[in-house]
């Protein structure tokens, strides 16, 4: 199994390209289940769950086809084409589905086109118990018939199909929001999301169904209004840059001190956690390519974190911004709201030498000024990077084990990081 062996200590200086959202780019390829015309996308990144999505795809008949690089090109992520001209089988098995959560989003797309879809019940990060309890009451409220079989959502639209009906959410999902979302756009008549997640992938795969031919109003907002219609057709979108990743290497920068800008990194996608930063000490400044961060030499305050959804601070930078915090001039408290198993780095993090209690959701972190290198284990992707991290600050060497999961969500990582002077590489076996 691949390791990271990395020496701690290095500023990063230097320019980090951001590549296009794992979050986005998934269900992105998923919308293309609704049409049996092509959609290309751009900036897909080169991932392990792209290339497990790709299978999924290839198995429901889907056309995968990737263009070529260009000279000068190997910043810049992939140019996707995926053409449904026919779905030929809509399930989606255990073995495909178990490995990654968005698989399960295929869902609604079958349902809709093909008013029927038998899919695995889904797996993803081990950061709790995520249920779909969501997805199957927004499905049922378009008049979808669910059972459950052998551990497979077996699902049958009623005849003539999907039909427009008013969802309210009890809780804002990401997942349900994108399924429920592109099942509608097929619905007979008009459906009304309520309580809708508010996240910017979510906003990339709205436009992108609205390219598509889809009638969707109050994208970007909590109620989304959706007008059924018969057919969509082929489109070209962008994926949107990783905040997620963004924000990882904010992070990092913060941590190690020095000076980076994140080339395409948008703002807006992530002012939460850069408010944030920015009361640590950091210095962020918006420039025409990106955003740089600086830290020169000055500590890092203590500050207090809840996540929460859109526009709220990330769950998904909750283990990095926690490393940061190891290394503060204070006590800090992180508050983990959306997964209730989302605390698996802190035993990997203590290995570091750092100093931090978990209280059910909540996590108390008392800052030192220097962590120390250790042998560590990665968990789950976001825990992962953040040992990464870590390790960067930290006196020493630093291995860090089972990065598979790393691979899942990080585009050359090692190879970014090490363009802008830190000292790190992939000891394979
Ligand atoms: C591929 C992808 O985009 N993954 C992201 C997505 O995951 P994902 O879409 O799985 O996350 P959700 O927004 O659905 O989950 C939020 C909360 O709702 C709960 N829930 C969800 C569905 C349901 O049917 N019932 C239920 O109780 C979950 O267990 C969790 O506690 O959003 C999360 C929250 O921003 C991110 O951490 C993940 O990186
Ligand atoms: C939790 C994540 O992914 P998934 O939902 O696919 O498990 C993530 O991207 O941090």
């Amino acid at each position: 199994m691949d390791r990271i062996r990395l020496v701690g200590g290095n500023e990063l200086r230097g320019e980090i390209p951001i590549s296009g959202a794992k979050n986005a780019a998934l269900p992105l390829m998923i919308a293309s289940l609704l049409t049996d015309e092509p959609l290309v996308l751009h900036n897909v990144p080169r991932l392990a769950d792209v290339k497990q999505l790709e299978r999924i795809m290839e198995n429901h008949g889907v056309d995968i086809a990737v263009h070529g690089r260009r000279r000068g090109e190997e910043d810049v992520g992939q140019r996707m084409t995926f053409h449904a001209a026919d779905i030929v089988d809509t399930t989606a098995p255990y073995d495909l589905v178990s490995k990654m959560r968005a698989s399960f989003w295929v869902i609604g797309p079958l349902l809709a086109r093909c008013h029927e879809a038998r899919v695995s019940l889904p797996g993803g990060c081990a950061i709790g118990t995520r249920p779909v309890d969501l997805f199957l009451y927004g499905l049922k409220a378009l008049g979808a018939e669910i059972d459950i079989d052998e551990g497979y959502v077996v699902a049958k639209a009623p005849k003539g199909g999907l039909v427009g009906a008013t969802i309210s959410f009890p809780k804002v999902s990401v997942g349900a929001t994108h399924t429920i979302l592109m099942a509608a756009t097929l619905a007979r008549g008009t459906t009304i999301i309520e309580n809708a997640a508010q996240e910017p992938e979510i906003t990339n795969v709205a436009e992108c169904l609205v390219a598509m031919g889809a009638k969707i109003s109050g994208i970007g907002t909590r109620t989304l209004t959706i007008e059924g219609v018969e057919k969509l057709h082929g489109a070209t979108v962008e994926v949107i840059p990783d905040r997620i990743e963004t924000g990882t290497f904010a992070m990092a920068a913060a941590m190690t001190g020095g000076d980076v800008l994140l080339k395409g990194a948008r703002p807006g996608h992530l002012q939460s956690a850069l408010d944030i930063l920015a009361q640590t000490g950091v210095e962020l400044t918006e420039e025409a390519e990106g955003i740089r961060v600086r830290r020169n030499g000055n500590g890092i305050r203590p500050v207090d974190v809840d996540t929460d959804p859109f526009p709220g601070f990330p769950t998904d930078l909750q283990a990095q911004f926690m490393a940061l915090m190891t290394m503060s001039d204070g006590v800090s408290h992180i508050r983990e709201t959306i997964f209730e198993n989302r605390y698996m780095h802190v035993a990997e993090l203590v290995r570091f030498g750092a100093d931090i209690a978990v209280n059910g959701q909540l996590a108390t972190i008392t800052g030192k000024s220097q962590l120390k290198g250790a042998q560590v284990m990665a968990t789950d992707l976001r825990a992962s990077v953040s040992l990464v991290i870590a390790g960067l600050a930290a006196k020493g060497e630093t291995v860090v084990n089972r990065i598979y999961h790393l691979d899942r969500g990080f585009e050359r990582l090692e190879d970014k990081l090490s363009r802008c002077g830190a000292e790190i590489e992939r000891v394979a076996g």
